[in-house]
């Protein structure tokens, strides 16, 4: 469960009457997610979710991610709204974060994805990154590849209490990206953490995506890539083609994939797979005191990155063209 900030009845009060939503009905702490302390809150306008920014988010940061989720919905992509407090003002602060009020999307989240529900997010994932090219607002992703070696330094030291050789494991293949990560492919905004928990589906479609907090400016294969790690495989951690041919195709319905984009694909696999590895080993090691969070499990990065040092090409991952 996330929800590292509590906040006090007192405080919600103060802070709910700012905004036009009516007398509050109920308020619960999210079992789900780990980057922030989420809130469903029942109004008498309905339902909402208040987040409150924990320690990844920079605060500078929030104009980025509140103007990107009103600019895709003004391009029919269903994502939640900013609420704006009588002021006209969505950002708000409490209990000592910053806090923002966004609109409640119905759908659910499927834990075990098929082949069909990897196509529908390879189309939303490019619909995505069209709606994005005319965002004014740049942001540079923070957890590319210069934003690995400190999450590494941070957690070298008891990377092998999690699994035995996995400092030198990390180490290597840092290196190994480092040198050889692309430059110049075809960028713009990306979601970077579309993870089936981020996108709902409601009758037999995807129907909303949520969680823009690491939406960035970044290589729109490194999104797919995220996707595939996220999306395509089997709990036994083997990939599934079919899985990754339908993420694959899904996409390029929308927006076909360049050359160079095909040919970097296994790289960028390996680069997203070590960068949740990273961020959920950090995690596993620091679970702040009285939080309550269930981190996500590092070694499952560890398996998947196995696979990409060893794929040949693209068509391991399904890309027949
Ligand atoms: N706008 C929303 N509509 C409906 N449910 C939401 C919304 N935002 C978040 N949630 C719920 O809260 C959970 C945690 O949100 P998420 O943004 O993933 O947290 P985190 O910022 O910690 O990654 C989601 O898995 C979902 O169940
Ligand atoms: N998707 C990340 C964790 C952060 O995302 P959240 O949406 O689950 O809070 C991972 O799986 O490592």
């Amino acid at each position: 469960m996330a929800v590292y900030t509590e906040v006090t009845d007192e405080d919600m009060a103060a802070f709910l009457e700012g905004y036009d939503l009516g007398g509050l009905l109920s308020c619960k702490g999210i079992a789900e997610g780990v980057e922030n302390s989420n809130y469903l809150l029942h109004c008498e306008a309905g339902f909402f979710i208040l987040t409150l920014y924990e320690r990844r988010v920079a605060e500078a940061d929030l104009p980025f991610f509140l103007g990107l989720m009103e600019h895709l919905a003004e391009r029919r992509i269903t994502c939640p709204q900013p609420v704006k407090n009588r002021k006209g003002v969505a950002l708000g602060r409490l209990a000592g974060r910053p806090a923002v009020i966004v609109t409640f999307l119905d759908g659910i989240a499927v834990r075990r994805p098929v082949a069909q529900h990897c196509a529908m997010i390879g189309e939303g994932l490019a619909r995505l990154h069209d709606a994005g090219s005319d965002f004014t607002i740049t942001r540079a992703n923070a957890l590319s590849v210069d934003g690995w070696e400190p999450l590494f330094r941070a957690a070298e030291m008891r990377a092998d209490n999690v699994l035995p050789g996995l400092a030198v494991a990390i180490a290597d293949e840092l290196s190994y990206l480092e040198r050889h990560w692309p430059k110049h492919l075809p960028s713009g905004v990306i979601h970077a953490d579309l993870f089936p928990d981020n996108a709902f589906f409601l009758g037999g479609k995807l129907s909303g995506v949520i969680d823009f907090y690491f939406a960035c400016n970044d290589m729109f294969a490194y999104d797919i890539a995220i996707c595939l790690n996220a999306w395509c495989f089997e709990p036994d951690m083997s990939f599934n083609i079919t899985k990754g041919m339908a993420l694959l195709d899904g996409y390029q319905r929308i927006r076909p994939l360049t050359v160079e984009e095909s040919e970097a694909l296994p790289l960028l696999a390996r680069g997203a797979a070590l960068r949740f590895l990273l961020t959920r080993l950090v995690d596993w090691l620091n679970v702040p005191e009285g939080a309550l969070v269930r981190p996500k499990d590092p070694i499952e990065y560890v398996k998947k990155l196995r696979f990409h040092q060893q794929a040949q090409s693209a068509r391991d991952y399904g890309l027949l063209k």
